[in-house]
């Protein structure tokens, strides 16, 4: 395999759900290369299906799924064709570990921190109570929990503490990719710094991979190595950080940090006017076109091609040779 194959390559996703409405296309044909030793920043506003690829990643899916499609490559091996049983034994938890949504405030109230910390250790790979009681100690240190804590029950910890107990149990296992589903937007600011400060930390010391899902442009741009940009079910951009924070591409991106606050900014930060589409019924053309300042006909009509080059991707008719100068 050469040096240059991703750690997880995501081809043409789907995951549609049922409702009473119809079909939700969450996730609409996402491609996307996770690097190692990379951190991933796939942002997004709310409901547009940032949690729906987290889960399509890790197969966590609810039962009214009616899509779940595409090909999910982990070093160039689709994971897809794989039984439940040999995916849960092989690739979540030990591969590709997850801290999902609230996840602090999911903890068991009646489980000891270190008991709860060992469980993926203890059921999906069978280790011994003391074996696993030492890697926990050992991953406390990491993510700066004092082993005090092995004994305490999560009401004793703060939110800060939880989040980072939360974050050992996802790193327990040694995944080389750890998805973080809007990690810090419970905490207060100050502990929201330190948890960052945790991630950027144990990305150095341990050279794990991210995937963090998050609306928040501030948070996505203190650990991004690349961003993401999603869309209604679909990925707009994606660029390096400094690409996207500095000279975003898209009509969106570039709408989406226009209405970011900046400390030396005089004029009011700009909104992005109108809705996104539902997901029940997404147009034919660009799903921007409708809210976006440079479309013309042909947005409204067909789906924009993905445009410039491997590593920097954009999603937009403007950037296509035929586009009306
Ligand atoms: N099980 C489900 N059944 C039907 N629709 C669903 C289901 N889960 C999510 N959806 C819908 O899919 C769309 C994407 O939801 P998702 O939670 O993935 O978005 P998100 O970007 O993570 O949003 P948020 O940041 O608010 O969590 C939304 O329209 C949501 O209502």
């Amino acid at each position: 395999m050469s040096e240059q194959t991703p750690l997880l390559s995501i081809r043409d996703l789907n995951l549609h759900y049922h409702s009473s409405g119809g079909i939700v296309r969450a996730v609409d044909g996402i491609n996307l290369d996770i690097h190692r030793n990379e951190a991933l920043v796939v942002l997004g506003e709310s409901g547009c299906g940032k949690s729906s690829l987290a889960k399509a990643l890790l197969r966590l899916l609810p039962r009214n799924v009616a899509t779940y499609s595409g090909q999910v490559l982990l070093h160039g091996k689709d994971t897809m064709p794989m039984t439940e049983e040999r995916f849960r034994r092989d690739v979540r938890w030990s591969r590709i570990s997850m801290v999902m949504q609230a996840a602090m405030n999911s903890l068991n109230p009646v489980v000891r921190v270190g008991e709860q910390v060992a469980e993926p250790l203890r059921v999906l790979q069978q280790w011994s109570r003391p074996k696993a009681m030492a890697r926990v100690a050992e991953v406390f240190a990491l993510v700066g929990i004092s082993t005090d804590f092995l004994q305490r029950y999560p009401f004793e910890l703060s939110g800060g503490m939880r989040q980072r107990a939360v974050l050992a149990m996802a790193l327990v296992t040694r995944p080389e990719l750890i998805i973080l589903d809007e990690p810090t937007s419970a905490l207060d600011v100050l502990t929201q710094a330190s948890i960052m400060n945790v991630l950027k930390r144990i990305k150095q010391e341990t050279g794990t991979s991210y995937l963090m899902i998050t609306h928040d442009v501030g948070t996505s741009s203190e650990l991004a190595d690349r961003v993401a940009l999603m869309y209604a079910g679909q990925l707009v951009e994606t660029a390096s950080a400094s690409e996207f924070f500095n000279e975003p591409a898209h009509p969106y991106s570039k709408l989406l940090m226009a209405s970011v606050p900046r400390l030396r900014q005089t004029e009011r930060p700009g909104a992005i006017p109108g809705q996104p589409p539902s997901l029940l019924n997404p147009p034919d053309g660009c799903r921007f076109a409708a809210r976006c300042p440079s479309r013309f006909d042909r947005c409204l009509a067909d789906p924009p091609p993905m445009a410039l080059n491997e590593r920097r991707r954009v999603s937009c008719w403007l950037f296509d040779r035929e586009a009306p100068a």
